[in-house]
């Protein structure tokens, strides 16, 4: 066998950082973790996590006074904090925060876009490590396998790396071997997660209309399966198989003899990353064109197979030299039920026509919305979105925004969305920002029409009131939005007419008189207190209890300069034009 170096320059562009990364000296990472000590990595960062999240709400934690920048600001650091944190802690939390990216119906925005850039910047193992378990679970000695195999790995990623290699019948292939000791690791993250899982779930705040104990579940399910490569294998197969009659998008096939749950053989198919655009210009690529084609390979996947690719980061796509899409890593697919996929058209329909009832009913049909008592509020909070999406013509939105503020809602909500429904919008997202990169006049609605017109000459669309009449009827209303003006008047009406109205007034005078008084009060607490310090200090001093009065004085003082600022604020309000 011979032991070669990477030549293709074409997958340069696809060369992975995994070196730089080889010396990092992550913990779980030497081999040498322990149940105890994992317990206390990861209570401490629960810990600390629950600390910040209880400073966020005091007041007296920020310099001056509260505003939201400031607040915002202090969401940003911690999200960041979150962000590497998982990444010290290793596989088991960056694929869980990689999954709860997913999740901004539970988590606030900053949280969610942080852990989207959670990439895994993970440290390679050895050849020798990958030579011990490629031998192990086929059952042969690797020269026996292959005529060559690349000692340096092309990528290294948190569940596994990718090694170039060639079959004894010339095939050039990739070896992806999953990282050791994978499965020990995971078990004991696991069932630590459980515990914290289950504390969530019992707290009489946070465990209130949020299943814990389900999205744990569901982490679980997930993450075992991402890491049985044959499963990743059989999706990489049916993935292939849908795509067959399209020569645009290219799946590396599978080599099932030298396949096992740890260790995949792929054809090798290298290709520029999606994301790498001055090198697709460089090579002479269409941006315009790809984006057309990214648009359509997920709208063909999620409304006609209902089996996507649930991880589209950019990093699992990549261009031929001939310019066709390459999909890589089939580990987490998501499958939409034909049901499912009937009432995702609902809502797509619904959001392009306004209609929040039509939104509301699909969202609780899909389970994405629980029924509550009274609907009322959440109805009005998604008609006030597409109220507001009514200004532009639909084209014009942004996929992102739209599904921000569904996410808005939802966190405010108690209802959740189901783990298919938020792995939809993220790939939704996540291909408009790739689209938007490769052309900033990308549009995904206009993207969406040939796909929409070839489902229709196939006759797949035999319902006029599908989204694909919705989308051609858009199509046709583009700059004319001024002609629903007499629909929106007379929609309001309605409104006004269910009591969907709700007036909010907040007097900015108002509220600086109420600020005032408590500020007022507040000051007069303080100077008792002041005087009540300073006379006890005077009498404990005369009667030579040094320390008491010490302790006092000190007391006196911190009064007496939380007293200063108070009487500071005060004045500074009066100010105030
Ligand atoms: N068949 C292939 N041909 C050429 N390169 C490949 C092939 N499969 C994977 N790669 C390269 O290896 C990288 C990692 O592969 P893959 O995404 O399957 O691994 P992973 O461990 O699941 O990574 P992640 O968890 O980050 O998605 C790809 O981004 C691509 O650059």
């Amino acid at each position: 066998m011979r032991i070669e170096l990477p030549t293709s320059n074409y997958s340069a562009a696809a060369q992975p950082s995994a070196k730089s990364y080889t010396n990092s000296d992550y913990r779980w990472n030497r081999g040498s973790y322990s149940r105890p000590q994992r317990f206390a990595d990861i209570w401490a960062f629960v810990l600390k996590l629950l600390a910040q999240r209880w400073l966020y709400n005091k007041a007296w934690s920020y310099s001056g006074e509260v505003t939201t920048e400031k607040k915002t600001a202090r969401r940003r650091r911690l999200a960041v904090w979150i962000r590497e944190t998982c990444l010290s802690l290793g596989p088991t939390f960056i694929k869980v925060g990689q999954l709860f990216s997913t999740r901004a119906d539970l988590f606030p925005i900053e949280f969610v876009e942080e852990l989207s850039k959670l990439q895994d910047r993970v440290p390679a193992f050895s050849y020798q490590q990958a030579k011990t378990i490629v031998e192990a679970e086929l059952g042969r000695p690797v020269q026996d396998l292959y005529r060559t195999f690349n000692p340096i790995p092309l990528a290294a990623a948190s569940l596994g790396q990718v090694h170039r290699a060639q079959l004894h019948s010339g095939e050039e292939v990739v070896v992806k071997v999953q990282r050791p000791g994978l499965k020990k690791l995971f078990t004991i993250d696991l069932s630590i997660l459980k515990g914290i899982a289950r504390y969530f779930q019992s707290h009489p705040e946070w465990g209130r209309g949020r299943d814990w104990m389900g999205i744990y579940e569901e982490c679980c399910r997930i993450l075992w399966l991402e890491i049985d490569f044959l499963h990743e294998g059989r999706n990489a197969d049916h993935f292939r198989r849908n795509f067959r009659q399209f020569d645009w998008v290219n799946v590396p096939r599978v080599y099932w003899r030298y396949a096992s749950p740890r260790v995949l053989t792929l054809e090798y198919m290298p290709g520029i990353k999606i994301s790498h655009y001055e090198a697709l210009e460089a090579a002479g690529l269409d941006r315009k064109r790809l984006a057309d084609l990214g648009a359509q390979a997920y709208l063909r996947q999620l409304l006609h197979d209902g089996f996507f690719h649930a991880d589209p980061h950019p990093g699992n796509i990549a261009v031929s030299p001939e310019g066709s899409l390459i999909f890589y890593d089939f580990g987490m697919m998501g499958q939409i039920p034909p049901v499912t996929r009937e009432r995702l058209m609902d809502t797509f329909v619904g959001i392009a026509q306004r209609d929040a009832e039509l939104v509301m009913t699909s969202l609780v049909d899909l389970g994405a919305l629980a029924e509550i008592e009274d609907m009322g509020p959440v109805r009005r909070s998604i008609q006030y979105i597409l109220d507001n999406m009514m200004d532009k013509p639909f084209e014009e939105q942004s996929v992102a925004a739209i599904s921000d503020d569904l996410y808005a809602v939802a966190y405010d909500q108690p209802f959740r969305f189901p783990a298919a429904f938020t792995f939809v919008m993220r790939a939704f997202s996540t291909l408009e920002g790739v689209g938007k990169g490769l052309d900033p006049e990308f549009n995904f609605m206009e993207a969406a029409k040939p796909f929409a017109e070839e489902l229709m000459t196939n006759g797949n669309s035999s319902d006029p009131n599908g989204l694909i009449g919705e989308l051609s009827r858009q199509a046709a209303r583009v700059g004319t939005t001024a002609l629903g003006l007499p629909r929106r008047i007379e929609d309001t009406l309605d409104r006004l007419d269910r009591g969907d109205i709700r007036v909010r007034v907040r007097s900015i005078e108002t509220d600086r008189v109420l600020r005032r008084a408590a500020n007022v009060s507040l000051a007069t607490n303080y100077t008792m207190l002041v005087g009540a310090f300073t006379l006890s200090a005077t009498l404990l001093l005369v009667y030579e209890f040094l320390w008491l009065a010490i302790s006092a004085a000190v007391i006196a003082a911190l009064s007496g300069f939380i007293l200063l600022r108070l009487l500071l604020r005060i004045s500074r309000d009066e100010r105030l034009p």
